[in-house]
């Protein structure tokens, strides 16, 4: 019997050329075969720094669309987790920040951060449903899953140094969780009119090419400047 992969598992196929792109990127294949410019990395930790304290909004949204909208109220729980987990991710990139001494305070936001950012604003209306939403968000999340578990996959050449920052998004209980996401999604855009399963193809996309920018960034000078306070 076909796999019950859902619309996501048809969107994986029909946009795998994009989701290459975002989890088998150039600095995701530097860090895993330990070539990456540490300065390069500490350019992607301040701005995903900045990206996790603007996604945890956006996370809180798609739960009050779940608790909402949803029929099965595990839905809101499983956000629920995911929500409690970014608490953990904040104190991490303090700890990382200073490890590597990096200001997090007065970090210039780059313009393709500030463009994401913009990206999950629009995400958060009330008039966007949940559908969209909670495939947006299961986006987000796998993308970082699948990039840095390919990094811990056998023979990889990850610096000592860098194992932590794989191991926190590569390890199996945030692929479990992703996985959890993804069937969340793929029962609501089951029962989704047309119209607003196109508008979370549409956002999936829109998700791939964010983060596809976000990793170019990490090599580029910083863009536009909005000071961090
Ligand atoms: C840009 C980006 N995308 C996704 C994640 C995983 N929450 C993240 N930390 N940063």
């Amino acid at each position: 019997m076909e796999e019950k992969s859902g619309m996501i598992g048809k969107w994986l196929k029909k946009h795998l050329h994009l989701y290459v792109a975002a989890t088998r990127h150039n600095f995701v294949l530097s860090i895993r075969d330990g070539s990456v410019d540490l300065s390069n990395f500490k350019k992607w930790l301040a701005q995903d720094y900045i990206f996790v304290r603007e996604f945890v909004p956006f996370v809180a949204s798609v739960m009050i669309k779940a608790s909402k909208t949803s029929d099965d109220k595990n839905d809101m729980e499983a956000i629920l987790g995911g929500l409690t987990s970014l608490n953990d991710e904040i104190d991490w990139f303090k700890q990382e920040a200073s490890k590597w001494s990096i200001p997090l305070s007065g970090t210039i936001v780059h313009k393709a951060n500030e463009n994401y950012c913009m990206f999950l604003s629009s995400l958060m209306l009330p008039e966007v449903e949940y559908a969209v939403a909670i495939t947006a968000f299961w986006a987000i999340e796998a993308v970082y899953q699948e990039s840095f578990a390919h990094c811990l996959e056998e023979d990889n050449k990850v610096s000592q140094e860098l194992q932590e920052t794989c191991k926190r998004w590569g390890n199996e209980k945030f692929g479990h969780y992703c996985r959890s996401l993804q069937n969340i999604a793929n029962r609501c855009l089951e029962k989704a009119p047309d119209h607003v399963c196109a508008r979370a193809e549409v956002a999936f996309q829109r998700v791939l090419e964010h983060e596809v920018e976000f990793w170019n960034m990490s090599h580029e000078g910083v863009g536009k400047s909005i000071d961090i306070v």
